[in-house]
């Protein structure tokens, strides 16, 4: 049973790693992920200069999933290109997470980036939910249009980004549209959290997190449905571009709901910052076995053939 993916001409012996912002701010994370069984690795998002991010509590996690505030705490992008610098890319791939505060900031660190002339993999995050201030760019269109003109243009390598979930068709449309004029914009990352949640302990009648009055980005089971949904319709509405799936995987039958959707390769957050990095193998061992049961060989045999009725 071949559960190894390509994304774009980078193979990955698995098809699961770990979604920015988990097990990737250190170094010492970023190498845990990579002596996994995860089939990739990405960084934490990351800004021109380091920042602290919002003061704590700012994740907590909940019977059903979690939900965070963090803020973008990162070492600023230069910690993330010296370690891209001297990553040995023959392992396994590593993409970048890149969420400048301003286009200028991404375009800035983007063009560090590709000038090392490493096959690394720039994710650009249009949708990062917890910068007081910063309204994310993936629910502005034409803010979002603009956005990628800019770095299309000063893009000589392929890139991909990260999406905040949409709920509404004429969105999806609208936002495929704008995708689809980019043809170095190779992978869509569908879903980032889904913005602005609240969670309430009742006992002590109060919120779990300190930042935005307890409002913060939700993950874990809670946001399956809206992943698989995203993941199908820009699969769908891209064709030519790779779907990389994230959001509610906690077992290899969400792994296997991911790739059935049309994922190329599927992220974990919430279920990876609970259980550890012995997570990939178990998430590998349990597609599979599903994998086995259906009488599948390789992850070609049934990514993309969602049935409709
Ligand atoms: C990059 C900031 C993000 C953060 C954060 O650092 O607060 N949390 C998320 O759930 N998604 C993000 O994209």
């Amino acid at each position: 049973t071949d559960i190894s993916t390509h994304i774009l001409d980078q193979r990955m012996r698995s098809p699961v790693y770990n979604a920015s912002g988990v097990m990737c701010r250190e170094t010492t994370e970023l190498e845990a992920v990579r002596h996994s069984d995860a089939g990739a690795l990405v960084s934490k998002s990351c800004t021109l200069e380091a920042r602290d991010g919002n003061p704590e509590p700012r994740y907590a996690a909940t019977p059903f999933g979690s939900i965070n505030s963090m803020g973008l705490p990162n070492h600023g992008y230069r910690y993330y290109l010296d370690y891209a610098a001297h990553y040995d890319y023959t392992d396994k791939p590593l993409f970048i997470s890149i969420s400048g505060l301003s286009l200028a900031d991404n375009l800035h660190m983007l063009d560090a980036f590709q000038r090392l002339k490493r096959p690394l993999l720039p994710e650009v995050n249009l949708s990062c939910p917890n910068v007081p201030g910063k309204p994310q760019l993936g629910y502005s269109f034409d803010d979002m249009a603009t956005a990628l003109t800019a770095i299309h243009a000063a893009m000589d390598i392929p890139f991909g980004v990260k999406l905040p979930p949409y709920f509404d068709i004429s969105h999806f449309e609208m936002a495929a549209e704008i995708f689809n004029r980019f043809e170095r914009l190779k992978f869509l990352t569908c879903i980032n959290s889904i913005g602005n949640g609240l969670v309430v302990d009742t006992d002590s009648e109060t919120v779990l997190i300190k930042p935005k009055n307890g409002l913060g980005g939700i993950g874990g089971d809670y946001v399956l449905p809206t992943a698989l949904a995203n993941v199908n319709t820009f699969y769908r509405l891209c064709p030519d571009k790779q779907i990389i799936g994230c959001g509610g995987i906690g077992a290899g039958e969400q792994v296997f709901q991911h790739i059935l959707c049309g994922a190329s390769a599927v992220q974990v957050g919430t279920r990876l910052w609970e259980e550890g990095a012995g997570l990939f193998t178990r998430l590998n061992q349990e597609l599979v076995a599903i994998m086995q049961r259906k009488g599948y060989q390789c992850l070609a045999d049934f990514r993309g053939k969602l049935c409709t009725l």
